[in-house]
């Protein structure tokens, strides 16, 4: 099968908490795949674990063919797996410039680097602001100062963690328009709530229930699935596919 990624019977505890509990992924290459579910259900420990952060307690992970469950995080960044976490990780007393070419490995002058940051910086609409410090940004410019800054390593896979978090309406719509322009050599994974940015930008979305993966499939058939309206959805998807039937 044509796969960019594969978790296979990946379980996680923290300490003595079960978290997940048998976990098999499949992620097609150019997809945006999502993972949707309630509050502590584990998405963000299975992002963890597939950017190598942590190590699951029993299972298998597969990257670009090679079995890279016990390779570290550096090692998988450099395979192409990038992210962007839940918490900032940027630079505040750097220049938005200074932030995208350290991202870049060119040191934070990055001249020779100058076409490509303009090019990143382009990419998520913060082209008219590369020489203001990150302390003055706006939390959804940051947002996208981050995915400019995990773009800057060339992920083949790329994992976000919530990134419409906090953001209004029209950032939100501003976002979904940047990631549906990503090339689909940019296969990207993303933990979301915001039911109306999964549904208007995923190609898959898997849903995480009690540890395991409920059910995987197209955003319509994990609308429409009976499951998952009573595990998780409920009134909510009632709403989403008036939005979508409008
Ligand atoms: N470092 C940790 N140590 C102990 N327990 C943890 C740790 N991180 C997460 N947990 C617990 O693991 C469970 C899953 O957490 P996780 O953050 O993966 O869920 P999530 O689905 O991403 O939740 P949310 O949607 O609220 O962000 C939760 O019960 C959480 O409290």
């Amino acid at each position: 099968m044509n796969e960019l990624l594969r978790c296979a019977g990946v379980h996680h505890r923290y300490g003595a908490l079960p978290v997940l509990t048998g976990i098999d992924l499949t992620v097609v290459p150019g997809a945006r795949h999502a993972l949707i579910g309630p509050n502590g259900a584990g998405k963000s420990t299975l992002l963890k674990l597939i950017a190598g952060a942590m190590r699951p307690s029993a299972g298998r992970i597969h990257y670009a063919g090679n079995d890279v469950t016990r390779h570290r995080e550096g090692r998988r960044a450099r395979a192409g797996i990038g992210r962007t976490f839940q918490h900032s990780t940027l630079f505040g007393s750097l220049t938005v410039r200074q932030n995208v070419a350290l991202g870049l490995g060119a040191g934070r002058a990055g001249r020779r680097h100058r076409e490509a940051i303009d090019a990143l910086l382009a990419s998520v609409g913060l082209q008219d602001l590369p020489e203001v410090p990150v302390a003055t940004l706006s939390y959804s410019q940051c947002r996208r100062l981050e995915i400019a800054v995990a773009l800057a390593a060339r992920p083949r896979l790329l994992l976000l963690d919530e990134p419409a978090a906090g953001m209004s309406g029209e950032e939100r719509a501003r976002l979904v328009d940047l990631l549906r322009g990503l090339p689909p050599t940019v296969t990207v994974v993303f933990v979301e709530h915001d039911l109306d940015v999964v549904f208007q930008l995923a190609t898959e979305v898997s849903v995480l229930h009690l540890g395991t993966i409920l059910v995987t499939g197209s955003p319509d058939e994990v609308r429409r699935s009976p499951e998952v309206r009573d595990a998780y959805l409920g009134a909510r998807t009632v709403e989403v596919s008036r939005a979508a039937d409008a």
